[in-house]
């Protein structure tokens, strides 16, 4: 057996999360022959137990099959987490923070928060260390979705004596939200510089340690808030969460075009459609479009644009959302995969982000 063979016959096994071979997907590493042994590390994004059990056997398939039929197949997943740092530190407030995410809405109530919340649980399920920060300024919602309520985060200082923000530990995730720091009702009335200048000393003044990824959720639309965030921290990259209704569609167009824009240039890892079917538990099989067909993936296609996932309307996501158990960390297997396939798919994307694109700078706005 020689190791061209042997990358030969593994480019006939299909990556799930993409539909390319693993072998242009850049998947499989450190081939080592020995006798009839084969040994070889896959490198995966987000890696559950049955996407390892479909790949093992489709490898071992592939190699009986196209090189020896005695061959003794071992493979050894690793997850592939956040190669690069996104930004020069000096330009960047958050050096131990590999990848940060922003999770984006045109429309409100589209099921940002749930998502952002739900997308950094499952890649936290994968191994990776994940933060969560709620930036969503005018309607903070990751306090109540974790059963946060109240909840006051420690201080601490740092070298220099500035005083820093230890995020709250909950699920594995290191979380902040800015409901944690003022009243809830207060956050709602802030506007224009206020609101800016408060979350770009929220955003610095928080003691995050070393992240694979921070997920961040945003508020809806495309204000200021965005703006100055772009102008803080380097976004490695932007996911758009929309329903599949016209009135959403339309404004996550409006999202598509903000962060593509020449001077701003945040790639755009994808788009989630949230709510794209329902399905009722006694009849399994059914599905119904109450917002509409593929409205997301079409826009996805339009714009040429990844789609990241199709997540269903489950009463299981509204409910965990409001008991403070949000379904990732909750036992509704079916919505967990659809999540699962979802953290996949954005740890693929990013990856080949950091692959094609330089690192994003913070935006420089001229005034
Ligand atoms: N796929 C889903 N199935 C069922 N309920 C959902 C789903 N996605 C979101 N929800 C529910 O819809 C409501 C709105 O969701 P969420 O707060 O995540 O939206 P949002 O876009 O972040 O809103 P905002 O604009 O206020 O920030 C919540 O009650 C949430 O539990």
């Amino acid at each position: 057996m020689t190791e061209s063979e042997i990358l030969q016959a593994l480019q006939t096994v299909i990556n799930p999360a993409t539909g390319k071979d693993i072998i242009s997907e850049r998947m499989v590493k450190d081939i080592h022959i020995h006798n009839k042994n084969v040994f070889f590390i896959i490198e995966i994004g987000a890696p559950d137990a049955e996407t390892k059990g479909r790949l093992n056997a489709a490898c071992e398939e592939a190699i009986l099959k196209h090189v020896d039929k005695d061959a003794q197949v071992n493979v050894t997943f690793r997850p592939t987490m956040a190669k690069k740092a996104p930004a020069p530190s000096s330009a960047n407030p958050l050096p131990g923070v590999k990848n940060i995410i922003a999770v984006v809405s045109g429309k409100g109530g589209v099921g940002k928060s749930t998502v952002a919340a739900n997308l950094a649980l499952a890649l936290s399920a994968s191994g990776a260390t994940i933060g969560l920060m709620d930036a969503d300024i005018y309607g903070p919602s990751m306090p109540m979705m974790f059963g946060l309520r109240g909840e006051r985060p420690m201080m601490k200082e740092d070298e220099s004596g500035k005083g820093k923000i230890i995020p709250i530990e909950k699920y594995g995730l290191k979380i902040m939200s800015i409901g944690f720091l003022v009243d809830e009702k207060q956050a709602v009335v802030w506007r224009g510089p206020m609101a800016s200048s408060a979350i770009k000393q929220f955003v610095t003044d928080v003691e995050w340690g070393e992240l694979d990824i921070l997920v961040i959720d945003m508020p809806p639309g495309t204000g200021d808030i965005h703006l100055t965030l772009l102008q803080t921290i380097p976004l490695t990259g932007v996911v758009i969460v929309t329903t599949p209704q016209d009135v959403a569609l339309a404004d996550a167009k409006k999202g598509i075009a903000m962060f593509g824009q020449a001077q701003v240039n945040v790639p755009i890892l994808g788009i989630v459609e949230n709510m794209a079917y329902f399905t009722p538990a006694e009849l399994p099989d059914n599905k119904y479009y109450i917002f509409g067909k593929d409205g997301g993936k079409n826009l996805a296609s339009e714009y040429d644009v990844n789609l990241l996932g199709q997540i269903p309307i489950v009463q299981a996501i509204r409910e965990g959302g409001d008991k403070g158990v949000p379904v990732v960390a909750g036992d509704d297997e079916i919505t967990k995969a659809a999540f699962r396939d979802l953290a996949g798919k954005t740890i693929h994307y990013l990856h080949k982000r950091n692959d094609d694109h330089e690192p994003t700078s913070p935006v420089q706005i001229v005034e």
